[in-house]
């Protein structure tokens, strides 16, 4: 995957055991919510105490997450701030992410997910405003992946061929069609089950360059 930080690779100053927890703790946030959507009475009453269990166990066991390697551990930048990695839907640390799983690189940048409940919108169907997000994110990377620094989203256009169903794996694909100057213009889908579910088709623009030579994001 790119370094989508943009920053020094320099690791900041948490132990491989922290961020290791607060992935873990993320996790256990994503698992909550869909328990929280899904059961009640007793059984929500197990699955609370269930998840506050295993956050008191790795809290208490400082090598309960021994195997687990951080993916988004906190970077240093070159002004030695430090960087979180806090994507909303790639960051392993972000408990709104799902995250997605990183497939390819290339002419076509790919990721999968299966999405669990609380992105759900119309019954078993993916809220379509997610839709947009995730499109906007996978075009975006297309956009990260093919340059050398961060452009922002102009536009975006989302074409809903078909509901994007919850629970099953999806393809999201995205790729360049044409760059000119400090314009990138992206396109991509959402795939289940062999069928274009949303297409998506827009513009990331470069910032303007500072006075001093550099973008103004990043
Ligand atoms: C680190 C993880 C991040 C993940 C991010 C995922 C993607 C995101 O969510 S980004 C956040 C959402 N997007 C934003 O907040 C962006 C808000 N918009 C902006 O800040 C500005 O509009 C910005 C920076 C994109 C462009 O501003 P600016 O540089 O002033 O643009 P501007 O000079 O008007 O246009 C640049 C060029 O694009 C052209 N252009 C603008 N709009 C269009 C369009 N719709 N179609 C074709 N061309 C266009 C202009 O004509 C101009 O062309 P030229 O250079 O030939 O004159």
């Amino acid at each position: 995957m790119s370094d989508l930080l943009d920053v020094d690779s320099r690791p900041a100053p948490e132990s491989s055991e922290d961020s290791a927890l607060a992935e873990y703790v993320a996790e256990v946030c994503r698992r909550l919510s869909a328990g929280l959507l899904r059961e009640t009475g007793d059984d929500l009453r197990s699955v609370v105490a269930a998840e506050v269990r295993s956050v008191q166990w790795a809290l208490e066991d400082p090598a309960a997450l021994r195997d687990r390697v951080p993916v988004h551990p906190p970077r240093l930048d070159h002004r030695g701030r430090v960087r979180m990695f806090t994507n909303p839907v790639l960051s392993q640390r972000n408990p709104l992410a799902p995250p997605l799983t990183h497939v390819s690189d290339g002419d076509e940048c790919e990721f999968r997910v299966t999405l669990p409940l609380q992105y759900q919108g119309p019954r078993n169907m993916l809220h379509g405003g997610y839709v947009g997000v995730l499109l906007d994110d996978v075009l975006w990377y297309a956009v990260r992946h093919a340059s050398t620094g961060i452009s922002f989203t102009r536009e975006l256009t989302v074409t809903y061929e078909r509901p994007v169903p919850l629970f099953e794996e999806l393809r999201i694909v995205g790729r360049v069609v044409e760059a000119e100057g400090r314009k990138t213009f992206a396109e991509g889908e959402i795939v289940a089950g062999g069928q274009v579910c949303a297409r998506a088709t827009g513009l990331w623009i470069a910032p303007k360059p500072r006075r001093d030579g550099h973008g103004s994001a990043g």
